[in-house]
């Protein structure tokens, strides 16, 4: 059974599409101390904190019972040597939060002229994004800026919401603010944000007007062996390339692979963009996490695929911030997806020095 969630979507829709504008925006302005760097050594900008601010005070003004798994804390922020980020993090999210209703918004879920917020509400804001998860309940989980590299090369990167419900996503969201609108035209006009209740289908629509236009339906096609390409990260921190190689090697797969950074990649495997979404571990110990993989894996489920780890068995959002043990992710339409699971295994049989 479908829930409704119609509110629920109508919501997140609003408060990714104000977190787009705000962090496009802030590319064009951002100046070389206003990224840190995290203590695992990835980077932050002040587009991540404030997107992060925007939408959970949206999320507290409409569900304020529902508790947030977010990526960023503003720990760094509440100290002297993080005053100067701070404030330039405050002036944005408020520059963002006031900026005039659009069609589909309501001034009481905190936006508008009015709706300025003071340091101290926007610190807590961000903060609200501690909650540590679990397998019973609602929760929200939010990745302000999804792929922060790409966004810092002006690259793909996405803003990523989604709701879980007793450990299942029932409801994602994810904007991409320099993804082409058709994947068929890459030189085209970009930004697009896609979404998806599960049970109800998956949709792209318009970021410049995502109320207004009738949502475009998004399906994975059936795509011959010929025209299937492996969907993979830039980074070669993040997942491990070397092993997409044989896999492709040995799906028969002979287009190069697309690299994208970002969940990015989960709406361009939605739309028939690709194929096959592959990442699989370095072995360095990273455990994914939720934020990076539930608005992704439940666009694809609703558009007609399958996400998996490489034992084929399904993620567990229920174990906290993160997905626990990494097995790595596997997606891709419901007619690819076995083959690339059992591809995936016999290398990892036949070349455990890469598995
Ligand atoms: N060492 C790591 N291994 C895997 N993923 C990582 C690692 N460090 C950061 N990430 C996250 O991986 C995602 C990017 O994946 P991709 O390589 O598919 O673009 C981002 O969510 C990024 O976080 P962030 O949200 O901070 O950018
Ligand atoms: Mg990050
Ligand atoms: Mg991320
Ligand atoms: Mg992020």
């Amino acid at each position: 059974m479908s829930l409704n969630l119609a509110a629920e979507k109508q919501v997140a829709i609003a408060a990714v599409r104000r977190a787009c504008v705000l962090t496009s925006s802030v590319f064009n302005k951002l100046v070389k101390n206003e990224t840190v760097t995290k203590d695992d050594k990835s980077p932050v900008t002040v587009g991540d904190y404030s997107a992060q601010a925007v939408v959970n005070t949206i999320l507290s003004r409409t569900f304020p019972d529902d508790p947030i798994v977010g990526e960023e804390d503003a720990t760094d922020l509440r100290q002297e040597s993080g005053f100067a980020l701070r404030d330039r993090i405050i002036q944005l999210a408020n520059e963002c939060i006031t900026g005039e209703l659009v069609p589909g918004e309501k001034e009481e879920w905190g936006l508008g002229p009015n709706q300025s917020q003071s340091v101290d509400e926007l610190l807590d804001a961000i903060d609200r994004g501690n909650y540590d998860g679990g397998s019973t309940g609602r929760m929200w989980t939010l990745d302000p800026i999804d792929g922060t590299k790409g966004f810092l090369r002006g690259e793909q990167y996405a803003v990523c919401l989604a709701l879980i419900i007793n450990a299942r996503v029932e409801l994602g969201v994810i904007g991409c603010p320099n993804l082409p609108v058709n994947g068929a035209n890459p030189s085209g006009p970009r930004g697009c944000i896609f979404y998806a209740v599960r049970g109800q289908g998956a949709f792209q629509v318009p970021l410049a007007d995502p109320f207004t236009t009738t949502p475009t339906r998004v399906s994975i096609p059936v795509l011959p062996g010929d025209q299937l390409n492996l969907l993979e990260s830039v980074e070669k921190a993040h997942a491990k390339l070397s092993f997409n190689e044989l896999v492709a090697r040995e799906l028969g797969v002979t287009r190069a692979p697309t690299r994208m950074d970002s969940q990015a990649k989960y709406c361009a495997l939605a739309r028939g963009d690709g194929g096959v979404y592959l990442r699989i571990p370095t072995g360095t110990g990273y455990k994914e996490k939720i934020w990076d993989h539930a608005p992704g894996s439940v666009l694809v489920e609703e558009a007609g695929g399958i996400i998996t780890d490489s034992r084929g068995q399904p993620l567990n959002f229920g174990l906290g911030r993160t997905l626990g043990e990494n097995y790595g992710v596997i997606g891709a339409g419901k007619d690819v997806h076995p083959r690339v699971l059992a591809a995936v295994q016999k290398v990892q049989r036949e070349s455990p020095e890469e598995a």
